[in-house]
């Protein structure tokens, strides 16, 4: 029997309306058919281990029994990890399987995530030879640890130290002040016997900044920690339970010299310290991350948005016209309205982290050769891009959780953990209002350039144009829509710059004038982002070789994208744009055609993210749309349905109504 003749008949219908392949759409936005198979057959092969599979709901676990199960599932998925690699002689694709397995997130993370790479990154070759091979096979497992209580924005405030001791080549680590503990790095809690410490550098009395070093804080064996050090978890979390945040904090901890990995800076036998080509260097894992996280978004708007689009087509309830059956809630617009930014957010995020990686990619080929002309920008649109995506893909997913109702406020939905995870972001990896401060800096350089004519970075270039130019009149096109927001950006930025400049005529000095300017610099960092994210999306979507079937749908998710914006931000384009009300009602007018020419192809759309149900772990989102069978069948799972009479009701319900008859 095939899978559609078991499926709900509304989603059978639903795929048969679909006007373009599906299976072109995934293979477009994975990138191939051939990374599709590798991808799917992986996902196969983790599957295909029972021990991964879980007998009871995580829910049901205790923190600590969760993490142990998290621990567990972790070390057998790193074995089919390395499996894959021995037999296919590379890393396996690119996939989202640890979201089946360890359902939150993986106390391995931060190992693999910021660990290796800034080993990778940070570490001479010499170094790179002795922690790298020990760090991928797992024969030690690390962590970030660079957060403290205290700090964890404003890095240079960290009071970690590593005093150099020339004498015996050491570095002494110590957490002299409460708030001096490090405070949050993953798997920190039980789980890594390694990390990255970034620490104050102190030689001679004199500080140096802050650099990383590899310490081992637990005894191979025994898994205790070493003296001298004090380690532990920092316990439950709006989510990332099973991640293992740790605290830690070192008194009079040695370390030998070779542990500072020295590939920006070093400290030399003698204490000499050398400074390296630019100290930022040393925040490049955060740049990778905060590229990667890019990529995140588009997964977690993607997983939301398939369980709310199957959902809705699965569910009846009320009645558009009286005459006709219940409808399918996706049959409300405003449902449409809901669900279908999410949808074309996950591509638009998809196009923008292709797009970072490229120039990411470009830029640390241009540090090797010591060329660094092109960090500045990398920094700043990593920073603003992260910082937009990541609060918006959490407004996206918790919108299409309100959107399920009531069964979308179940865990078993698996939105509430993926709104914990998702949101989570904002925070991590840099706080969004610090980051879109970073960028408004650099577009605050930009902005001195561009009013002396120079050649703008290509991602602030339209500045310089919105300068020169007069505006033009409004095209409610795309590519009008786009030069649109590339206004309010160059208006923004504008407004920005002369309230600084304002209030230093009124005296105040730049650091003040800027923290007044702030609010307003904060809004030109969004906008700027808006610009980048709509130019890039609607450029890719332009550029694609998809067939003119799925090229339509792709273009009208494109261009719902940037309607949704051109309606949420009106007020700004009729401040900084030559926008009229009556492109805006046009415009409107537009949208909502968008949602109607959209709805057939919603199930196909979600379909073409390919996340499999293992994946999804929802009630509401299974291929085969039988919500309501699972629903109760999760329910059934609970604890308390395995027996017929609580306890509690002996020793206290029943005292209760005893008493009460008195
Ligand atoms: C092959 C391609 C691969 C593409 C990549 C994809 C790979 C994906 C893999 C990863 C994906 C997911 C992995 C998941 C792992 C998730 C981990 C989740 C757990 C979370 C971990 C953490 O949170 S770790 C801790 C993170 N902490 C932060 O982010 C702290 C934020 N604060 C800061 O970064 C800095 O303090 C701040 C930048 C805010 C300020 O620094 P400061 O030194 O005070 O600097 P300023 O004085 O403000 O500025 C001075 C000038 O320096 C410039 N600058 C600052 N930072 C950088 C930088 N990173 N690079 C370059 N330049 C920088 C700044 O712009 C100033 O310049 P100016 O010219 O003077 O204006
Ligand atoms: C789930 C999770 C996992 C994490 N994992 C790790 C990890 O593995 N390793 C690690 O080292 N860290 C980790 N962190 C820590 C994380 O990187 C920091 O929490 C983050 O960088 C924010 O710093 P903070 O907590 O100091 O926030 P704060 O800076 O204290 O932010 C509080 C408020 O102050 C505002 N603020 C602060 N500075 C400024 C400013 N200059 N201008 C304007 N407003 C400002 C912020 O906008 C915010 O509203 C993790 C955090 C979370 C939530």
């Amino acid at each position: 029997m095939s899978t559609e003749t078991k499926c709900n008949p509304d989603l059978v219908r639903e795929r048969a309306k679909c006007t373009f392949d599906v299976n072109e759409l995934i293979n477009l936005f994975y990138g191939s058919e051939k990374a599709t198979k590798e991808r799917r057959h992986f996902e196969d092969a983790v599957l295909a281990v029972k021990e991964l599979k879980d007998a009871i709901p995580e829910e049901y676990l205790s923190h600590k029994e969760r993490y142990e199960n998290g621990v567990r599932k972790a070390t057998i998925l790193r074995d089919v990890y390395r499996d894959y690699k021995a037999k296919h002689n590379r890393d396996p694709p690119p996939n989202q399987i640890t979201k089946a397995v360890i359902k939150d997130i993986s106390p391995f993370l931060l190992h693999n995530g910021m660990f290796v790479p800034t080993i990778a990154g940070q570490g001479t070759p010499e170094q790179q030879a002795e922690w790298l091979p020990k760090a991928e096979s797992m024969q030690i497992i690390g962590t970030y640890a660079q957060t403290e209580l205290g700090h964890g924005s404003f890095i240079r405030g960290l009071e970690t130290i590593a005093t150099y001791d020339p004498k015996t080549e050491e570095f002494v680590l110590n957490n002299p002040t409460l708030t001096s503990f490090k405070w949050w790095p993953g798997g920190l809690g039980s789980t890594v016997n390694h990390c990255v410490v970034v620490a104050q550098l102190y030689i001679n009395g004199k500080s140096h900044g802050i650099h990383p070093f590899i310490a081992q804080i637990r005894d191979l064996d025994t898994h205790k920690p070493l003296p001298g050090v004090k380690v532990g978890e920092i316990g439950p979390k709006m989510g990332f339970q099973t991640a293992n945040n740790g605290f830690l904090g070192f008194d009079n901890f040695r370390i030998p010299r070779k542990n500072m990995l020295m590939k920006n800076a070093q400290v030399l036998k003698d204490g000499t310290f050398v400074k390296g080509i630019n100290e930022k260097l040393t925040y490049g894992t955060m740049v990778m991350v905060r590229v990667g996280i890019v990529g995140d978004c588009s997964f977690y708007a993607a997983l939301a948005a398939t369980i709310a689009v199957r959902y809705s087509a699965v569910r009846h309830q009320s009645h558009i016209k009286a005459s006709e059956p219940e409808a399918q809630i996706l049959d409300y617009l405003t449902q449409q309205h809901k669900l279908f930014i999410a949808v074309a957010s996950s591509h638009v995020y998809r196009n923008a982290y292709l797009w970072m990686e490229k120039m990411y990619t470009n830029v640390m080929k241009e540090l090797s050769q010591d060329k660094q002309d092109n960090l500045p920008e990398l920094h700043a649109t990593a920073c603003c891009l992260k910082a937009v995506c990541s609060r918006d893909a959490g407004s996206l997913v918790e919108e299409c959780r309100l959107a399920c109702g009531g069964h979308g406020y179940m865990a078993s939905s698996n939105l509430p953990l993926t709104y914990g995870v998702t949101i989570a972001a904002v925070t991590y990896e840099g706080e969004r209002t610090v980051l879109l401060l970073q960028t408004a800096r650099y577009l605050m350089k930009a902005w001195m350039a561009a009013l002396k004519g120079k050649v703008l970075s290509p991602s602030v270039s339209y500045l310089l144009n919105s300068l020169k130019e007069s505006k033009k009149p409004w095209q409610n096109t795309p590519e009008g829509i786009v030069k649109g927001f590339q206004h309010v950006s160059f208006g923004k930025v504008k407004a920005a710059y002369e309230t600084i400049q304002k209030y230093m005529k009124q005296g105040k000095d730049y650091e003040d004038a800027w923290n007044l300017a702030s609010v307003q610099l904060v809004k030109a960092s969004e906008a700027h982002s808006r610009a980048i994210l709509c130019e890039v999306s609607w450029e890719a979507v332009c550029s694609s070789s998809a067939s003119p079937n799925l090229s339509r749908v792709l273009q009208q998710l494109a261009q719902l994208y940037l309607t949704y914006w051109t309606l949420e931000t009106s007020g700004d384009l009729l401040l900084y744009s030559n926008i009229t009300k009556d492109d805006l009602i046009i415009l409107r007018d537009k949208y909502e055609e968008l949602l109607v020419a959209i709805r057939p192809n919603a199930v196909g759309l979600v379909d073409g993210f390919d996340l499999r149900d293992e994946i999804l772990n929802s009630t509401l989102g299974s291929y085969d749309g039988r919500v309501y069978e699972r629903l109760m069948e999760e329910a059934l799972k609970s604890p308390l349905n395995q027996e017929t009479v609580n306890s509690s009701f002996h020793k206290y319900l029943k005292p209760m109504m005893e008493k009460a008859k008195l």
